[in-house]
Order: C-alpha cells, then sequence, then structure tokens
C-alpha cells in the first residue's frame, strides 16, 4: 500500500492556507485547513506545514549529469538526488556527457539511468551535432523518436555556430515539435576568455568575453527561427543586450523562449577580483547593471524561465589557478533559494510566478507539461515541494547532495529552505533531508504522445 500524506496548513502557490491530501500518486484533496478527509485503514503521514509554501514539483530545462564519462564529478543518481533535495522533479539532463548524448543509445542510458536512481523524471537532452562537433546534424529524429522521447537539442558547451547547421537543425526539430537550445557564444570573439570583458577584466588583467559575443547570436538565431518558422530557445542568457533582443523578437511573434541562471540573477563579474575559479561560469558574470537586466527580463516575462545550469566539476577540475580552471558552477540545491532572494523577497515575483518561472514553463518548453508543471489542484499529478520561506541557512558545500564541492554560494546565507518533495505522491525528501533511495519511478519518457 502506498502512503497517504496529508500536509497540514500549507500556502498552494502562496495562497490562502489549506490541507492538501496526496494519495495514489495524485492530489486527492484540496481542503480548508483542519478539515481534510483522513482516509482510514491506510498508512497516513501528517506533514505540519504551517506557514509553508507549496508549488509544483520545480522543472531544470538545464542540469548537468555528468554521466555517462564524468562519474567523479556527478552520477545521474547523485546528481539527481541533489535536484530533489533542491525541490525539483524532473530535470533536463545536457548532451555534453562521454560519449555525447547525440545517438538513441545514450539518450536511452540517461533516461533509464534516471529512472533507476528514481529521484526525478529525467530528460535527456540530444546533442544537435555528432559529438558537438559543428560540423554534422546528429541523427535527431532516431533521439526523438527513442524511449527518451528527446525534444530539447542543445551542444550546450559549445554554440551552434554555423548558420547553415542552424538553419537545418531549426527546420528538421520542426517535425516533431523539439525545440533548439541555444548556448550563444560567437567562438571567436571568446578565444581564450576567461571573464566578462569589462572594468574588471581589464584591471586584473584576464582575457574578456564580450556581452557582443553572445548578443550577435541570439540576434542572428531570432532571425533564423523566424525565417524557418520554427521554435528557439536561448540558454543562460546573461547581459542586457541580450535582454532586449529577446524582448524586440517576442514583440514580432517570434517563437524564442529564454532562460536566467540563478547565479546570473545574484552575482556580478567583481567576484573574479578573487581569482577564485568558483566564480568562473559560461556565460561569465556580468555586470551589475546587468543582474539588474535580467531580474527586470524575468519580471516582466520576456525571460521565461530559471534553468540551473548545474555544472559540477571534480575538486581537480577547479581547486587550481583561474585559468586553468574548468567553467561552471552547480546550482541545483540554492536555484530556489536565489530566485526567493532575488524576485520574492524583493517584491518582484508572486510564489505564482515562482511556479511559472520554475515548472510550468520548463515544462511546457521542454514538452514534459502533460505530466509536470502542472497546477497544484485536484486530480493532478502530485509532484510537489514544500518550502518554509522564514527559514534562513548558511550554504555548506560539503554537505550538499551533488557530488562536487563547487558552489559559488558557500558560507552565504541564503533565505528558504525545501521541506519535502513529492514525486507522484512519493516522498524524495522529508524533514529537509532525500529520503533513503526510493526503488526505481514509473517516469515516463518526455514529448507529447
Ligand atoms: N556553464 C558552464 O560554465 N559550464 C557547463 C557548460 C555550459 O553550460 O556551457 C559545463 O558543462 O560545465
Ligand atoms: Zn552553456
Ligand atoms: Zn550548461
Amino acid at each position: 500500500m502506498t502512503t497517504t500524506y496529508v500536509l497540514r496548513g500549507p500556502r498552494p502557490l502562496g495562497g490562502e492556507p489549506a490541507d492538501v491530501v496526496l494519495a495514489d500518486g495524485v492530489i486527492t484533496q484540496i481542503a480548508a485547513p483542519g478539515t481534510a478527509d483522513v482516509p482510514d485503514g491506510s498508512d497516513v503521514v501528517e506533514v505540519a506545514a504551517d506557514g509553508y509554501v507549496l508549488l509544483p514539483g520545480l522543472v531544470d530545462l538545464h542540469t548537468h549529469l555528468r554521466e555517462p564519462g564524468r562519474e567523479d564529478a556527478e552520477t545521474v543518481a547523485s546528481g539527481t538526488r541533489a535536484a530533489a533535495a533542491g525541490g525539483f522533479t524532473a530535470v533536463h539532463a545536457m548532451a555534453n556527457t562521454s560519449p555525447v548524448a547525440d545517438t538513441a543509445g545514450v539518450v536511452e542510458q540517461v533516461w533509464r539511468l534516471g529512472q533507476e536512481a528514481g529521484w526525478v523524471d529525467v530528460h535527456p537532452v540530444g546533442a544537435v551535432t555528432v559529438g558537438l562537433g559543428g560540423e554534422r546534424l546528429a541523427e535527431l529524429g532516431a533521439m526523438a523518436d527513442s524511449a527518451a522521447h528527446v525534444r530539447v537539442f542543445s551542444d550546450d558547451g559549445k554554440c551552434v555556430h554555423d548558420p547553415i547547421l542552424m538553419r537545418r537543425a531549426l527546420e528538421y526539430v520542426k517535425a516533431f515539435d523539439g525545440v533548439v537550445a541555444q548556448h550563444a557564444q560567437e567562438p571567436r570573439l571568446t578565444e581564450g576568455a576567461q571573464m566578462n570583458e569589462g572594468v574588471v577584466s581589464a584591471e586584473i588583467g584576464l582575457a574578456g568575453w564580450p556581452a557582443v559575443a553572445e548578443e550577435a547570436i541570439i540576434a542572428r538565431d531570432v532571425l533564423l527561427a523566424e525565417h524557418v518558422g520554427s521554435r528557439l530557445h536561448v540558454c543562460h542568457l546573461s547581459t542586457a543586450g541580450s535582454v532586449e533582443i529577446v524582448r524586440w523578437a517576442k514583440g514580432r511573434g517570434i517563437d524564442v523562449t529564454a532562460e536566467v541562471t540563478p547565479h546570473h540573477l545574484i552575482l556580478t563579474d567583481e567576484l573574479a577580483r578573487t581569482y577564485d575559479p568558483t566564480f568562473k561560469v559560461n556565460p561569465p558574470l556580468r555586470t551589475a547593471a546587468d543582474v539588474e537586466a535580467v531580474r527586470e527580463g524575468l519580471a516582466d516575462g520576456t525571460i521565461d524561465i530559471v534553468a540551473t545550469d548545474h555544472a559540477p566539476h571534480t575538486r581537480e577540475d577547479k581547486d587550481c589557478e583561474w585559468g586553468a580552471a574548468a567553467f561552471g558552477m552547480t546550482g541545483l540545491e540554492t536555484a530556489l533559494s536565489v530566485v526567493q532572494s532575488t524576485m520574492v523577497d524583493t517584491g518582484r515575483l508572486t510564489w505564482s510566478d515562482v511556479a511559472r518561472v520554475l515548472s510550468a514553463n520548463p515544462a511546457r518548453i521542454g514538452r514534459i507539461d502533460g505530466t509536470q508543471g502542472r497546477p497544484v489542484a485536484v486530480g493532478e499529478p502530485a509532484n510537489l515541494t514544500l518550502v518554509d520561506p522564514a527559514a534562513t541557512r548558511t550554504v555548506d558545500g560539503r554537505a550538499q547532495a551533488t557530488a562536487s564541492g563547487n558552489t559559488p554560494f558557500a558560507g552565504r546565507e541564503l533565505p528558504g529552505r525545501v521541506v519535502a518533495t513529492f514525486l507522484r505522491g512519493r516522498a524524495t525528501v522529508l524533514d529537509g533531508a532525500p529520503v533513503q533511495a526510493p526503488t526505481g519511478s514509473t517516469a515516463v519518457g518526455g514529448g507529447v504522445r
């Protein structure tokens, strides 16, 4: 018999308090506090949730799980456990593994590993080009038709810079309502780049990565998407100019969506002065004016989602001098807190907006909105996250569930704590801690069927 959970008094989407009952994988009751009928004779767990906010399970469109190939940095099991701890019930796993996820075989392997781990639904992203080489289109159709039902395609880590290939990819994915998620980085303008190009890079003498290297690709790609009538997603947008281009493109009716990472909502290139490679990331941390622009873009809907770009790296790849260190920072376990701190506690987003940018919209863009990113309503799958917004915590990299310690928030105090996460009614996190590895899940592949 499965456990029935009775959540006492949480505020769904930050609204009025209610009792919420989860049974047999779905939400079976939403009732006035104290009035929910508790079924007799079943295995019932009551969760005191006064003052907590109940959100739909979070969905990440951009996670690096590193398996296959770099299991020393993260595995599907460790990364998805971290995801559950951060309040997620689904993640899209980026294709820059080794081997690259550019065939039906590799995406099915990642999808199966996700099912076996059972922490969240894992939806593999397929590579756009063979081996992320930027020269030949991968077998997008075979990945789409595979058991993994791939709908998101990306060479993330690398930019699809050849305009002919980008055009063909955009045309190709239309056949199965897929999307190309572009890592927008003009390679020639960023050769040797180590950080944002600006006042700080000039002062400390690190090679700069200019905003125009991102903006030029986004401008090109929205025009290509318009030309071929396809769907484009912009990964980890980071500059004020990029926000303006996406705003213009949407105004023109172009089918473009965009994401911002938690770190680009809060951190700036001033942190490079520490020469601590924890702050080395692609795209680089930008200026305070850019941070303000991405917050504004997220608040006004120009930016559709927050995606973590969780990029775990081993100690060897990060504990070295800045120039030699890998690009990337972890994010699954701090994302919601950063969004609360920068957007909710500042009055720029409501909790209902948070549900939109961290659950409904990413599920829709990834075409998994049949099962994830659903409303908190009776009859819906019980994919839920219970958050205590009044809690504060000091981030301890070593105490996290991810196998890698490269969090940029170590030692920082952040608001909010994920108290519980439910995947189809089964608790993956309770009392703020991942619950013993669940045995397999009933995850279905992504995409519309
Ligand atoms: N964000 C990063 O700095 N690194 C990512 C690649 C990427 O997202 O471009 C990684 O795979 O490590
Ligand atoms: Zn990227
Ligand atoms: Zn990435």
